[in-house]
């Protein structure tokens, strides 16, 4: 369980941030919604523990945010941001960022989560991919330590409609069959509503609840 209480981020004068608080069960797939600026990539980076709150706690499995060094273990994150080595290939990435996970993968199961991803570029240098292709590669990558949480920072831009329907129902099996907490930003609102079992919208605008709210989508209220 993902518990988050009196959350609040400044940025020197700029409060971004409010007092959040929620809490997520396992086997949920949680929307972030919010227009630009709102604090979605604020929120994410701080569950992934890159960023500080300014005030409030958090706690993922009652583990404390303030146990980094354990927390990362059980957390996946995929940033806005490609985050890969561009002169090597497909299968040289995943193997790189396998040492430096905390789990030991066979090459053949680092392969199958590629595919699970629709990349099947294996030995094809990352730099001759298209960007919706590397983006594939970063899910997979966030993938490969097993992570309890997984947070991903709008990972499918970019990639086509057909990839993005596949992905997003693998994220889904994901955490119904193995109870993983999915936390994922988007602008895409179609995906946002046929993926997310409950939608947290951040920022002051009511667009994007009301909209949420025709549709018949459950909304956490932070
Ligand atoms: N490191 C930083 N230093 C100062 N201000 C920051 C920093 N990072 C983000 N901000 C500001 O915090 C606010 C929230 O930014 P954030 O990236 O979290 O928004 P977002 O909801 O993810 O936006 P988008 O939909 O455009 O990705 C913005 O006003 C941004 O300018």
């Amino acid at each position: 369980m993902l518990k988050v209480h009196n959350l609040s981020k400044n940025y020197g004068a700029r409060k971004v941030l409010r007092d959040i608080s929620f809490i997520v069960n396992p086997g949920e797939v949680i929307g972030l919604v919010g227009e630009n600026g709102a604090g979605k990539s604020t929120l994410l980076q701080i569950l992934a523990t890159l960023q500080k709150p300014t005030n409030g706690s958090l706690s993922l499995y009652e583990r404390n945010f303030e146990d980094k060094k354990n927390l990362r273990k059980q957390i996946g994150f995929v940033p806005q941001e490609i985050a890969l080595w561009d002169e090597f290939t497909v299968e040289e990435n995943m193997v790189f960022f396998e040492k430096l996970a905390w789990t030991n993968r066979t090459k053949t199961q680092l392969k199958q989560l590629c595919l699970d991803m629709k990349l099947d570029r294996w030995k094809d240098p990352v730099k001759s991919l298209s960007g919706g292709m590397k983006r594939k590669l970063n899910i997979a990558i966030s993938l490969i330590h097993d992570p309890d949480l997984l947070l991903l920072d709008e990972p499918t831009v970019g990639i086509d409609l057909k990839s993005r329907k596949e992905i997003g129902n693998y994220l889904k099996r994901l955490a119904m069959d193995e109870g993983k907490i999915i936390v994922y930003t988007s602008h895409d609102m179609d995906e946002i509503i046929s993926l997310c079992d409950r939608i947290i919208c951040i920022g002051e605008d009511p667009f994007y609840k009301n909209l949420l709210e025709e549709a018949g989508k459950s909304i956490i209220p932070v």
